[in-house]
């Protein structure tokens, strides 16, 4: 760069006006095969992405921080900048450097952004999960209407939904999208709300969110007269969508992705879901971030990507739409009772590729021949499917889907004959074309390769045709190709009629040498075959590319359809497979479950070998379970394994149990084990109570409440009055259906006086000092909490435990014989020292370990080992 102290360098000049029109990113700025990047910019990435930080010449005086990756190896660095809040605008070299040089030695290669990397705009395969959906959503709030609009711009699928304040949070909770845009004024005011989410807020100028212009350009790019038809979409809704075209347009520079036509959600056809509770309940991810021990990743069990993508859709907003539901659940029973279609559909669909992120490449001229296979594979796919189902009764969503399968035979065969079996990832380099497709391709590839045996047969056309056996077409840097004959045939190639033809080139001493029109127009497509084979290839990529984006309304209907049966056939394999029952689901208040199970424990247990107890829940009498029971005995268990059947029953699919009819669910509240939530200054009690407070507001009598132990993070008589005014509260005002565990055994005589609360207690049993846990749940109340005895069993010292056991009993007595005499008990508790039981267990231990030893019977070996067991017992006393 040479920049000179107080000069500003041309390069440094065109680098900081970039900048300056992108100050919110980080610059790469392609020099050669570097991305560069400079001043702060450099000093934020180096660290970000730990990597050398170096100077390069000065400006103003200072030196410029500087660092660079390898544009081969930018994507890796370019996720790695996303993922830590990073935007990164792309600025390309336009022209070759030697264009550059020919205006000037001074001149700089034209250098421009060429696109925006932002969370929500990732198309890459390299950055993506192809198992997840990737969403950018934009809410916008007009004087008294609000939406949330949404776009994968990898799939090209855009939503809208009417969505006030209040509903966003639980909004965002459902789509999980990596970047919002908002308009600018608005920022600060939601930030209450995006706050608590992973995800980059973007504010955009409120022009972005004209409702007026915004409705004029959606229905530009839809190619319709007006959006209305789409549907009915409110000011806001358009708004919101007007402001994600904007965003795109921006971020990749005027190069729109394929764009759907809209999807509007209609209010209240999912099951309400807030962001709590989807923690709580673990549906997409794991407490721990991971989709690994969520329930998408338990019952997962689709084969494509778009599938995948389709379940974690599902599983993320639950219909509440009898007619869907059973549509979709019918499909699932088709297919497990088929075993041997959904074995073939299953065989066949794993052949299937991304068509929905292929096309959407495509879209944005980031694709290559190699997702022109893939589209093509995807056909073939559809045609086996096609063909399995032919002829068979299927249900209506099936048939329908197998419908969206046919009607792409052309561009099938099309693609099917030009493209080559295993095409190169880039169109760059050419090579993808089948010979055949193109005559002229063929011509320019034949005269590429064979070029010399080209020429060789035209030497012996004119030998032949000249009837001089000796002519020869000779090449030399001065004439190129040239026919050359001995000069004793001069005569004769001089006059007519081969003169006419042959075009004298040059004499020698005893040779002539000619030319011909055909033999200069052969030179010069020998020499150009290459480029022009090239040219052609590319000319061929365009058309197939146009005729596939011509296409791409009924080949996204297409990978919709593949998804819907891939996630049928994988539902109905894991109820297969795992004995699931098929649900009755209707307009009641039922809740009637039979031998439910939970499962992602039930799945953990077994890969342990251990069986899972299947309980019944039934809250069809008595709306609300009082819930008691010893800690570790699977209580959380239980509440969390009804919420989720509800959940998977009303997606579709099957449910872990051997018989339930649930009256539809409209949302579902879980409060298990709140925790601090430190960032925004609450503590665990106080994150609890707010929660408690919204479920108390909002549940409605569809509402399927689930409550543990709600009241444990403050002192026993406030929690305890908490639990029982919230749980009355439930009863008389919300009216819903839950279940509610508690440790307070004061509780249950709530039971007693509420006719819908009824009181079940998870079983244990007690054995030599020692608890079981039968994890079985019945009618009734616990008898006690034997969390001392679970307190042993996660290994608390032993003294610690004796001790517990000697408090538990004064307290207890205590509470048997009033007020006055427990004070008097605890005062008379001996000290902790003086607690002598406390090394009884591990002397008698000793001891009797002792008496099991019979020393004639021990091998030498044994006895060593022996003492070494003695010598460590003996130390848990000393
Ligand atoms: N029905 C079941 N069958 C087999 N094992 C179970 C069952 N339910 C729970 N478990 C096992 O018991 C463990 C504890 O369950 P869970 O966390 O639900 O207990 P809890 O009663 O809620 O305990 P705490 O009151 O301490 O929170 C689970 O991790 C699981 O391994």
């Amino acid at each position: 760069m040479n920049t000179q102290a107080g000069t500003v360098t041309p390069m440094m000049a065109q680098y900081l006006e970039i900048k300056a029109a992108h100050g919110d990113a980080l610059l790469f700025y392609r020099m050669g095969d570097f991305y560069e990047m400079f001043f702060d910019d450099a000093v934020a990435a180096a660290e970000a992405l730990d990597i050398a930080l170096t100077k390069r010449g000065k400006h103003m005086g200072e030196d410029i921080a500087m660092c660079g990756v390898p544009v081969h190896a930018a994507e890796g660095y370019l996720l790695t900048l996303i993922r830590k809040g990073f935007r990164v605008a792309i600025a390309e070299q336009l022209e070759d450097p030697a264009e550059a040089k020919k205006r000037g030695s001074k001149s700089v290669v034209k250098r421009d952004v060429v696109r925006l990397v932002t969370p929500g705009t990732l198309t890459e395969e390299s950055l993506l999960d192809a198992r997840r959906h990737n969403f950018l959503a934009a809410f916008s709030e007009l004087r008294d209407d609000c939406a949330l609009a949404w776009v994968d711009i990898s799939t090209g699928a855009i939503s809208v939904l009417g969505c006030d304040r209040m509903a966003l949070g639980p909004e965002l909770a459902r789509l999980t999208p990596r970047e919002l845009l908002v308009e600018d004024s608005a920022e600060q005011a939601l930030s209450d709300v995006t706050s608590g989410f992973d995800l980059a807020v973007t504010p955009l100028h409120r022009g972005a969110f004209d409702s007026a212009s915004g409705a004029a350009r959606l229905a530009a790019l839809w190619k319709v007269a007006s959006l209305d038809a789409f549907g009915a979409f409110s000011r806001a809704e358009v708004s919101a969508m007007a402001a994600l075209v904007e965003y795109l347009e921006l971020t990749q520079k005027g190069k729109l992705p394929l764009l759907r036509p809209p999807h509007q959600e209609a209010r209240m056809s999912a099951m309400r879901i807030d962001a709590a509770t989807r923690r709580s309940l673990e549906l997409t991810h794991a407490m721990g971030g991971g989709r690994e021990g969520s329930l998408l990743h338990a019952i997962d069990r689709t084969v494509t990507a778009g599938g995948a993508r389709l379940l974690e859709r599902r599983v993320a907003s639950p219909s509440c739409n009898l007619g869907t539901i059973s549509a979709r659940q019918e499909a699932v029973a088709h297919l497990v009772e088929d075993d041997r279609l959904r074995g073939d559909l299953r065989t066949a669909l794993r052949g299937a590729h991304d068509l929905d992120r292929a096309l959407s490449r495509l879209a944005l001229d980031r694709g290559g021949p190699r997702d022109m296979a893939a589209i093509r594979a995807t056909l073939e796919v559809a045609g086996e499917i096609g063909a399995l189902a032919e002829g068979r009764d299927l249900p209506a969503p099936l048939e329908e889907a197998i419908r969206s399968l046919s009607g792409h035979e052309i561009l099938h065969e099309l693609l099917d004959q030009a493209l080559v079996a295993e095409p190169p990832l880039l169109a760059r380099d050419g090579g993808f074309v089948a010979t055949g497709h193109d005559p002229d391709l063929d011509d320019a590839r034949r005269l590429r390769d064979e070029g010399r045996g080209v020429i060789a047969s035209m030497q012996a056309d004119y030998a032949s045709d000249t009837g001089i056996q000796s002519l020869k077409i000779k090449h030399n840097n001065v004439l190129g190709y040239f026919i050359e004959t001995t000069a004793t045939h001069a005569a004769k190639m001089l006059t007519p009629p081969l003169s006419e033809r042959f075009i004298h080139r040059q004499t020698m001493a005893n040779q002539v040498r000619f030319t011909t029109l055909e033999l200069n127009e052969i030179e010069t497509r020998i020499l150009n075959a290459g480029g022009h084979a090239l040219d052609l290839e590319k000319r061929v990529y365009d058309r197939l590319r146009s005729a596939i984006l011509d296409h791409a309304g009924p080949l996204g209907q297409l990978a919709r359809a593949l998804s819907e049966i891939d996630l049928g056939a994988g539902l109905a394999d894991l109820a297969r497979g795992a004995e699931w029952c098929r649900p009755q689901l209707d307009d009641s208040r039922a809740f009637h479950v039979e031998s439910g199970r939970h499962p992602v424990v039930e799945q953990a247990l077994r890969r342990a070998g251990e069986p899972f107890v299947g309980n019944d829940c039934d809250l069809d009498n008595a709306a609300l379970w009082l819930l008691t029971g010893p800690n570790m005995a699977g209580k959380s268990t239980f509440l969390r394994q009804n919420a989720l059947i509800a959940v998977l029953a009303q997606i579709g699919s099957y449910v872990p149990a051997t018989s339930a009819h649930i009256g539809l669910v409209s949302q579902i509240f879980s409060r298990v084990g709140a925790s601090d939530d430190l960032a925004r200054g609450r503590s665990t009690f106080m994150v609890e109570m707010v929660e408690t407070a919204a479920i108390l507001n909002q549940a409605d009598d569809r509402a399927l409440v689930i409550l543990d132990e709600i009241g444990r993070g403050t002192a026993t008589y406030d929690g305890l009055s908490i639990a029982w005014a919230v749980l009355e509260h439930l009863h008389d005002v919300n009216r819903c259906r839950g279940i509610f565990a508690t440790h307070y055994h004061e509780m249950t005589q709530l039971a007693a006086k509420l006719d819908g609360v009824a009181t079940a207690t998870v079983a244990v049993r007690e054995w030599q000092g020692e608890v079981i846990f039968l994890h079985e749940v019945r009618r009734g109340t616990a008898d006690r909490s034997y969390g001392v005895q679970v307190a042993r069993l996660a290994g608390l010292p032993t003294s610690v435990v004796e001790r517990a056991r000697v408090v538990l009993q004064a307290l207890e007595q205590g509470e048997r014989e009033g007020g006055g005499r427990r004070q008097a008990l605890i005062d008379d508790l001996p000290l902790f020292a003086a607690t002598a039981p406390v090394q009884e267990p591990t002397t008698s231990k000793l001891s009797s370990r002792m008496q099991e030893i019979e020393p004639d019977r021990l091998t030498p070996r044994e006895a060593l080992e022996l003492i070494y067991e003695l010598k460590s017992l003996s130390h848990d006393i000393s």
